[in-house]
């Protein structure tokens, strides 16, 4: 369990070293073109939407062991085991956390999940390399993460557009007004509002109520992070919020997908 206030710079820096170890493995055009033939891609934005556009919840159930700020949330770890029982309960997304040292994913979770699950999966990962987004269509993913906190205006330009001509969705995570800004110009259909602070771990859901006043009203917003509990749902869905990435409530219980349903509701 690591707690200091700069672990997103740690993450950052420890990212760079294992993507140069990658490159020199498989180089980018050769990654490239395995993503190309890969399978196509589900379309992870519309799933979404069609639940929202009906007033239902639209949830991405997360899979994921550890993190930084809680330590290991789940000993019992099997993958595939919890993305058949999201899905079986009705989760309209799955997000598959891959990175290594500081949450104990892996990429072969994410492969051996993507094989098995017919909903569409967003890869959770630090993205900082155009490298990494072939790597993510690779390994099976329909959508990728980027993250304002840890990209400049350009790399977000560039890397929207590159994972889009891969036929690939993108979900644009930012946490404050000054990264919002900094997305708007590329008018992206949805954008995931953290309300964790990278920096200090500290949660608010009043991060996402706050910053949508400031967001198109035909854009899909997602809240996600410390949503705990059902009157958190509700909470969100009163200020018309019906997008949701939880991870943490889920992974604590023996069951995930029964767990997703105390929250949710039966959401089929
Ligand atoms: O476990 P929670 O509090 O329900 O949060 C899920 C998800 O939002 C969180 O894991 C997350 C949001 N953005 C991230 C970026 C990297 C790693 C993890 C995340």
């Amino acid at each position: 369990m690591m707690n200091t206030p700069d672990i997103l710079k740690k993450i950052i820096a420890r990212k760079k070293v294992e993507i140069a170890e990658c490159k020199n493995n498989i180089p980018e055009n050769q990654m490239l073109d395995v993503a190309y033939k890969n399978h196509n891609t589900n379309n992870f934005y519309q799933a979404l939407k069609d639940k929202v556009d009906t007033k239902q919840n639209a949830i991405i159930a997360e899979i994921k062991k550890a993190s930084p700020s809680k330590g290991v949330l789940r000993e019992n770890f099997n993958p595939v085991e919890i993305a058949e029982s999201y899905e079986k309960s009705g989760a309209t997304c799955l997000s598959v956390v891959t990175n290594k040292d500081f949450f104990q994913g892996n990429n072969q979770h994410l492969i051996d999940v993507c094989e098995a699950i017919s909903i569409p999966i967003l890869h959770k990962e630090f993205i900082i390399d155009s490298y990494q987004i072939y790597e993510s269509r690779t390994l099976g993913a329909d959508c990728i993460l980027l993250i304002a906190a840890c990209l400049n205006d350009q790399q977000i330009e560039d890397f929207t557009m590159q994972a889009i001509n891969i036929n690939m969705d993108v979900l644009i995570e930012i946490h404050n007004i000054e990264e919002l800004e900094r997305t708007l110009q590329l008018r992206l259909p949805m954008i995931g509002v953290n309300n964790r602070n990278l920096h200090t771990f500290d949660v608010s859901l009043e991060t996402t109520i706050e910053l949508m006043k400031e967001i198109k009203e035909d854009t899909l917003i997602i809240t996600e992070s410390g949503i705990l509990t059902s009157n958190d749902v509700a909470f969100m869905n009163k200020h018309n919020i019906y997008s949701f990435l939880v991870g943490e409530a889920f992974m604590r219980q023996d069951n995930p997908g029964k767990a997703l349903q105390k929250i949710f509701g039966k959401n089929k």
